[in-house]
């Protein structure tokens, strides 16, 4: 029938799906493959909470979609379960000041928000670790996406909050694990990362260990997120193109599209055309997710990166600060943070007659951008 609606799909409660659950964006796997050597890494750094004393601080490290989060939501909830170690995972993407982060702290530990104005960031502080020592408890801390407070210059206190809670209070046991992407390119120590000068430091970062305590070895473990290994028993296809941005995301997106695919042609079986289709949307996952996190004037000059794609750095700035005002240093702050989110490539080049220069050009077409920018 021409004008029957149903032609050509399943039926409402037909499925290619056994449990369309598991595509839900706050879902935890039950099994975690492939990452039992960094759950071990981590297991190892908290067991001590377990016993009641102050647990190994952890850098846990790996490109983004590699399963950092769930490995923390994972352990947390082990911990919860089965010892009285108290867990709080913050995200940074959302709390990137170190008041927001302590906020985030207090709402876990006491149950209820922080009052939004009056409180001082010392009196916050104290009232999480007088309740610590009161009731004997450790503090695990996990900061997620520990990258957004480097942006914001937040990164450096911080942390020396959370790592000499001790010092501020005797008796306070709280250990940190800190989540990043691959190449923190911090300039020494934690401070504000600065643009002009990007060369990426590996192995564990520098300022997690105390200042003045160069002595002694820290109590810093690792845990990496290596990326692009192949997902047992998935179709061949949508492991490899998942690993073309090594982006976890990407391929559960991917199997959930093809799925619908295949439904809306009424078929019980995917078939490889339903996943190159849905490829074309999937693939832009890992943007939508570096574009979430944006700022006015970050997306501002997204934007017009993105209408002069490929220029020099100084052009670009002079087209930004027309439009917005804006000044030099915000530019490169937001350049840097561009640049590091992975949505733009800023490498220098020698240009003749000029020396080095920077050029920005885009990872993906303008219009996947702006479109998406402009969904957003
Ligand atoms: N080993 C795994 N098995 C099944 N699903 C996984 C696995 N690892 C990660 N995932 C899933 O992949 C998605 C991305 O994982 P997760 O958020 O933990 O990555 P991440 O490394 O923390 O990313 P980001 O750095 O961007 O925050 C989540 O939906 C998660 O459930």
């Amino acid at each position: 029938m021409a004008d029957d609606p149903e032609e050509g799909m399943l039926s409402w409660d037909e499925s290619v799906f056994r449990n369309e659950h598991v595509f839900e964006i706050d879902y935890v796997p039950e099994t975690f493959a492939h990452r039992e050597s960094e759950m071990r890494s981590l297991k190892y750094a908290l067991r001590p909470a377990a016993r009641g004393s102050r647990p190994l601080n952890v850098i846990a490290r790996g490109p983004p979609g590699t399963g950092k989060t769930t490995a923390v939501q994972k352990v947390f909830g082990e911990l919860g379960a089965q010892t009285d170690v108290r867990t709080v995972r913050v995200n940074c993407q959302v709390d990137s000041t170190r008041y927001s982060v302590f906020s985030r702290i207090f709402e876990g530990i006491f149950e209820y928000e922080p009052p939004s104005s009056g409180i001082s960031f010392k009196k916050l502080f104290r009232q999480i670790t007088e309740k610590l020592v009161e009731e004997d408890e450790v503090l695990v801390v996990a900061l997620d996406d520990v990258n957004y407070l480097f942006y914001e210059g937040e990164a450096s206190d911080t942390l020396y909050s959370l790592l000499r809670a001790h010092e501020a209070h005797s008796g306070a046991k709280i250990g940190v694990i800190v989540v990043l992407g691959p190449e923190p390119r911090c300039h020494r120590g934690l401070g504000r990362p600065r643009p002009e000068r990007l060369p990426p430091r590996r192995g564990v970062l520098p300022g997690v260990r105390p200042r003045g305590n160069r002595r002694h070895p820290p109590r810093t473990c690792r845990a990496r997120f290596p990326r692009g290994r192949r997902l047992d028993r998935s179709p061949d296809e949508v492991a490899e193109l998942t690993a073309e941005s090594g982006d976890l995301r990407v391929g559960i997106d991917l199997l959930r599209r093809a799925g619908l695919n295949a439904e809306m042609r009424a078929s019980r079986t995917v078939s490889l055309q339903d996943v190159e289709e849905a490829y074309e949307k999937s693939k832009y996952v890992h943007l939508s997710h570096s574009l979430q996190a944006l700022s006015d004037s970050e997306i501002e000059l997204l934007e017009v990166i993105a209408q002069h794609d490929g220029e020099r750095a100084g052009d670009v700035y002079d087209a930004f600060h027309d439009q917005t005002g804006l000044g030099y240093t915000r530019y490169s702050e937001i350049i840097n943070k561009l640049d590091q989110l992975d949505i733009i490539d800023a490498t220098y080049t020698n240009v003749e007659g000029r020396g080095r220069s920077r050029q920005l050009s885009l990872r993906y077409e303008p219009d996947a951008v702006l479109n998406r920018l402009e969904g957003s």
